[in-house]
């Protein structure tokens, strides 16, 4: 079989600077998965046209609208660029510009042309899945992603809370926090629907 070596990581995007080329049906595409997971994000968009309801995604969360081609100086403090453009050509040269600048860029949908891969994503409060494919099958990711939002039960966020709080309240070192920690969460193999730590009176 196979393997997927990507390596997924959290991004605070709230504390980097994206920027989408592009003001169209992708763009707003890719916009909606981004804010739905990051609210927070902190989002530039360029282009010469910008789709009505791109727009109002936009203004929606507070990213700036740039009316322009385009250009070098777009790119300049970006720390991850996202090419959505209905030109190959315009997409191909930001791939090129951001390698250059070591600015992490992904080109819509053209996977030779991305250093990183936009994940299906599930959120429950405070927890998040990230899901991959390899590039192989965005439908898949959706389903998976679908799936999962179903079967993951409503309890979970709470009960991360509650094991953070349980944390708190252990004096222990090191290992024997690590062990009471690992003992209170064991029943999470056994049991889909439980989600309460075995020992709930410490
Ligand atoms: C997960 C998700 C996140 C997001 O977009 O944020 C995402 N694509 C989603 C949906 C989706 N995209 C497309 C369809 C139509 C079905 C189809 O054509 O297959 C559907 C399904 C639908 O809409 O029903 C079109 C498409 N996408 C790519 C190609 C090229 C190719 O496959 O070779 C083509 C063909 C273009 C063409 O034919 O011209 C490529 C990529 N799309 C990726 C991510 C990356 C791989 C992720 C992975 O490893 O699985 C990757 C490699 C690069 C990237 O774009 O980052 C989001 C689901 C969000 C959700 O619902 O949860
Ligand atoms: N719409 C889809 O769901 C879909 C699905 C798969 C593939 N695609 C492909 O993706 C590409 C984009 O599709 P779309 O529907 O978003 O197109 P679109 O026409 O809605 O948007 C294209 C955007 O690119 C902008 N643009 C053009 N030249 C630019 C430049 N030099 N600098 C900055 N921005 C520039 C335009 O102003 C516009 O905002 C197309 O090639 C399309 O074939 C689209």
């Amino acid at each position: 079989m196979q393997r997927n070596t990507l390596y997924p990581i959290f991004l605070k995007s709230s504390v980097l600077d994206i920027l989408i080329v592009g003001g169209g049906n992708v763009a707003e595409e890719k916009l909606h998965f981004l804010t739905k997971s990051s609210p927070d994000a902190r989002v530039s968009l360029v282009a010469p046209l910008f789709r009505n309801r791109t727009r109002e995604l936009a203004e929606r969360y507070g990213a700036e609208l740039i009316h322009a081609k385009v250009a070098t100086w777009h790119l300049d403090g970006r720390h991850m660029v996202i090419a959505t453009t209905d030109r190959p050509e315009v997409n191909a040269w930001v791939y090129r510009e951001c390698r250059k600048r070591q600015i992490l860029v992904n080109v819509a949908d053209n996977p030779p042309l991305c250093d990183f891969y936009m994940g299906g994503i599930v959120n429950k409060g405070h927890v998040k899945i990230a899901i991959s494919t390899n590039g192989q099958s965005p439908t898949t990711a959706k389903r998976l992603r679908q799936l999962l939002e179903e079967v993951l039960p409503e309890g979970l966020s709470e009960m991360v809370t509650y094991l953070n709080d349980y944390r708190d309240t252990l004096r222990a070192d090191f290992e024997t926090k690590v062990k009471l920690m690992n003992r209170a969460t064991r029943k999470l193999l056994q049991s889909k629907s439980k989600f309460q730590p075995t020992n709930s009176k410490v």
